[in-house]
């Protein structure tokens, strides 16, 4: 579709280093062709004051953002913000994140689904209460309970005893580590599409390692994201640095499509991603350790293609809402009308 027959006006509201990662020349182009226009939001202006916008994309944090969009929202009842900011602080927290998932049911496969074994500590005395974590079975994953994007909400320790955990800085999560080959399958989501990649991850620890370990702590941080794109400048050189050209099996998809499904609807989310990983001890177990808002889509190959689609299915179920007179309100419950593209697939 031509530039002058526009029918979608997306405003984007981003950290600069989502942005940098996000807005690629090849996605504006491939958008413009299809009639979406992406338009950068001001952050020093109000966002009311802006626009027109059919669409707000956003991944800004704060009670100021909120209030933002709350008035954005009531100025212009017809627009669509993508997503709900209540739904999305459900994921800044990784226990209310994962509880989501425990709630969840996938009938009829082989396959099994769940989360890994945790507690949550809140402070520095519950840390050394060993009632508290007697359940737990060491090495676990000491994760800070808040998942808001900042740097420290990625730092993570791998604790082998007991007598490491004074070393922690409550509140946080003390999750079981599960042996899962090192590798880990990131799973994309963009409202009915979903893709799966498999990343590198942390290595399996074995027992006699646990005895053997000098260091009782080892602190980590976004191991599945260690290459930047923004320093290959060759896509798919990329792509083999972050994808492992290994011999492990991926999950079956459909399997794989219905957990994304039953996600998106409970969390009414369209934009997230969740990681998955597959428990050693048994070849059909797979357990999801982390779900993230808008994760980065750019190293999802051909994601300009993925998010276009998803531009245009989006406008066009607007139009229709707003034509029958409905407010305009998508969310990742409802179905968005779509026709049956490229090799994605459709939940
Ligand atoms: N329970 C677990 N058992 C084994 N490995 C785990 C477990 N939890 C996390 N990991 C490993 O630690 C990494 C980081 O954990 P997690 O994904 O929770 O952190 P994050 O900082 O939220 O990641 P992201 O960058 O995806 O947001 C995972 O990618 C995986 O390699
Ligand atoms: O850095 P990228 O853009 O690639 O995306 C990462 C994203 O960072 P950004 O939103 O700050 O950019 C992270 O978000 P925060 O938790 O920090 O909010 C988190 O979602 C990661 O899982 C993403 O990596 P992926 O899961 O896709 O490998
Ligand atoms: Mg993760
Ligand atoms: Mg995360």
């Amino acid at each position: 579709m031509a530039d002058n027959n526009k029918f979608g006006v997306i405003g984007y509201a981003l950290a600069p280093k989502k942005q940098n990662s996000f807005i690629r020349e090849s996605l504006l182009t491939l958008a413009k062709s299809r009639g979406i226009q992406l338009v950068r939001v001001d952050s020093n202006r109000s966002l009311a004051d802006q626009g027109p916008f059919d669409c707000i994309l956003h991944k800004l944090y704060g009670d100021d953002w909120k209030r933002q969009l709350q008035e954005f929202q009531t100025r212009n009842p017809n627009a669509v913000i993508l997503d709900a900011p209540e739904a999305i602080e459900r994921l800044h927290n990784r226990i209310s994140m994962l509880q989501v998932v425990s709630e969840l049911r996938v009938d009829d496969r082989t396959e099994t689904f769940g989360i890994p074994k945790q507690i949550v500590i809140y402070d520095k005395e519950t840390l050394s209460d060993s009632q508290a974590w007697e359940s737990l079975k060491f090495p676990v994953i000491a994760k800070p309970l808040v998942a808001d994007g900042s740097a420290k909400s990625h730092k993570m320790a791998l604790v082998f005893s007991h007598n490491a955990l004074n070393k922690l800085k409550p509140p946080i999560v003390l999750q079981e580590f599960v042996n899962h080959g090192g590798v880990i399958f990131k799973v994309y989501v963009v409202g009915e599409h979903v893709r799966c990649v498999k990343r590198k991850s942390l290595p399996d620890v074995s027992e006699e390692k646990v005895l053997g370990v000098s260091e009782d702590l080892l602190s980590f941080s976004q191991v599945s994201n260690l290459a930047n794109r923004d320093s290959v400048d060759d896509d798919e050189k990329f792509y083999q640095m972050m994808n492992l050209d290994d011999t492990t099996e991926m999950p079956p998809q459909p399997f794989i499509v219905d957990i994304a499904s039953g996600l998106r609807r409970a969390m009414k989310l369209n934009l997230f991603n969740f990681d998955v990983i597959r428990d050693a001890r048994y070849g059909n177990r797979y357990l999801i350790i982390d779900i993230n808002y808008f994760p980065g889509y750019a190293k999802m190959p051909g994601y300009e293609s993925v998010l276009t689609q998803f531009f245009v299915d989006l406008m066009h179920k607007k139009e229709l809402e707003v034509q029958e007179g409905n407010v305009a309100k998508i969310d990742g419950s409802d179905e968005v009308l779509t026709e049956e593209k490229d090799e994605d697939v459709k939940v």
